[in-house]
C-alpha cells in the first residue's frame, strides 16, 4: 500500500496543515516529531515503551546498518521490523548525510561515493542504486532517495551541481525499486540557501510525482532565521497532497516554527542525545539536570508532565543516576524528552484544529523562554 498523506484541515492563518500520514505499518497523525533510532533502536527504549510514548513512526540510517550487522542479516531476519521488533511504521535515511558527517570521507563521483567505515576504516562505496537496494531489504516503509546533503555554506556553483547530481541520484534510486515500492520513495530537494536554486532542485524533484518530499540541505549549521527564510519559500513549492519532512530538525522551537511554514514530518537526534548527557526538555526551557542545582530538589522534571519519569522520580534523583552514569538515568531522561515532543505535537495539532496556532506559538515561546 502506497504512503500518502490525508490533509484534514488547512489552517487559515498559516500554512500548517493536520493530517493522516498512511502507511503499511499504521496510520501516523500529522504533524509528528519521529525518534531517531540509528542502529536499529531508539537508544534505551523498548519498541513497547515507545509505543506507551505514543511514537508510530521512528528513523533508522541505511548507513549504519549497512556496516553493522548488515543489510544482508537484517534481510534473513525478516527485515527490519522484525529483526528490532517494531510494529509501527520505519522511514530510512539513505547514508548520505551519515556518509559525509561520519566515515572519513573520500570521494564523491557522479557514480556514488567512496568513504572509509567509521567503525574499522575499511573502504566502502555508497550509490543510489546500492542505498536503495539497502532500504528495500530493510523493508521500511519510506525510503529516503540518496542524496548530497550539500553543506553549509556553499557557493552557488557547488550549490547549483550538487542539486543537479542529487536529482540524477534520484532518478537512479527510482529505477532501482519496483513499481510497488516506488510508493515508499520520497524524494529530497536540496539546493542550500539559494532561492532560485531551491525552485529549480524543487521542479526537478515533484516531477517524478512521488508519494513524499523532504526538504534537505537544513539544520546544517546555519542561523534559525536562515531556516526560515528557505522554508518560507520552499515548502510552498511541494504539492499540498504530498507529505513534506523537514530533515534533521528539531528543537522545540524550531517544530512550532516549521509546522507555521506547511511542514508534516521531523526528526532530530538531539532530544534523545541531549536526554542521555542529562538535559532535559521543558515547557519551561532546557533543565540541565546534572547541574548541582538539582542536587537536593526533591520535585520531578516538569509537574505538569504525564511520563513515567515525572509521575515517580525526582530531578534529585535523576542528576545522582546521571552523575553515577547509571543506565537508569539515560532511560528517564530519554522517557521524559520523547514523551514532551509527543506531548507538544499533540498540543501543536490540537490548535491547528482549534484555529489557535499563533496564540499557541506565542504562549509557548514566552512561557520557553524565547520572547523575553
Ligand atoms: N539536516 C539534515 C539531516 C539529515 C539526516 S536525517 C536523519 N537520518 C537519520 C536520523 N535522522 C539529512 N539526511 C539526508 N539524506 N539529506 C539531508 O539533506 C539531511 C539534512
Amino acid at each position: 500500500m502506497a504512503v500518502r498523506i490525508e490533509v484534514l484541515k488547512e489552517d487559515n492563518r498559516t500554512r500548517a496543515r493536520l493530517g493522516k500520514l498512511h502507511t503499511p505499518h499504521g496510520v501516523i497523525e500529522t504533524p509528528v516529531f519521529m525518534p531517531v533510532g540509528t542502529q536499529a533502536t531508539v537508544k534505551t527504549m523498548t519498541p513497547e515503551e515507545l509505543k506507551d510514548l505514543g511514537a508510530g513512526i521512528i528513523l533508522s540510517n541505511t548507513y549504519h546498518l549497512f556496516l553493522r550487522p548488515g543489510h544482508e542479516l537484517i534481510r534473513e531476519a525478516g527485515g527490519l521490523h522484525a529483526f528490532m521488533h517494531w510494529d509501527g511504521a520505519i522511514l530510512t535515511d539513505s547514508g548520505g548525510f551519515q556518509v559525509f558527517s561520519l566515515g572519513d570521507l573520500r570521494k564523491i563521483t557522479e557514480e556514488g561515493v567512496e568513504f572509509r567505515s567509521h567503525l574499522d576504516g575499511s573502504k566502502k562505496f555508497l550509490s543510489p542504486e546500492i542505498a536503495t537496494q539497502v532500504q528495500m531489504a530493510l523493508g521500511s516503509d519510506i525510503v529516503m532517495a540518496f542524496d548530497e546533503c550539500t553543506p553549509y555554506p556553499a557557493t552557488r556553483d557547488y550549490a547549483k551541481a550538487s542539486l543537479e547530481r542529487t536529482t540524477r541520484w534520484l532518478k537512479r534510486c527510482q529505477e532501482t525499486l519496483t513499481t510497488t515500492d516506488r510508493q515508499a520513495l520520497f524524494g529530497i530537494v536540496q539546493g542550500s540557501m539559494y532561492e532560485d536554486l531551491r525552485k529549480q532542485s524543487a521542479a526537478e524533484i515533484t516531477e517524478l510525482d512521488l508519494p513524499g518530499y523532504a526538504v534537505g540541505g537544513l539544520s546544517v549549521g546555519e542561523p534559525k532565521e536562515l531556516m526560515y527564510e528557505v522554508l518560507d519559500y520552499t515548502v510552498p513549492l511541494l504539492p499540498k497532497d504530498k507529505p513534506r519532512y523537514l530533515m534533521g530538525v528539531g528543537s522545540p522551537d524550531a517544530l512550532i516554527e516549521g509546522v507555521m511554514r506547511g511542514i508534516d514530518m521531523f526528526d532530530c537526534v538531539l532530544p534523545t542525545r541531549i536526554a542521555r548527557n542529562g538535559t532535559a526538555l521543558t515547557r519551561y526551557g532546557k533543565l540541565v539536570v546534572r547541574n548541582a542545582e538539582s542536587a537536593h530538589d526533591f520535585s520531578p522534571i516538569d509537574p505538569t508532565c504525564d511520563c513515567y519519569t515525572c509521575k515517580n522520580y525526582s530531578r534529585a534523583y535523576l542528576r545522582h543516576l546521571i552523575k553515577a552514569d547509571e543506565i537508569l538515568g539515560l532511560r528517564l531522561m530519554t522517557i521524559h524528552n520523547l514523551r514532551f515532543l509527543t506531548n507538544l505535537m499533540s498540543e501543536i495539532r490540537a490548535a491547528i484544529k482549534e484555529n489557535r496556532l499563533p496564540e499557541y506559538r506565542e504562549k509557548f515561546f514566552y512561557e520557553y523562554g524565547y520572547l523575553k
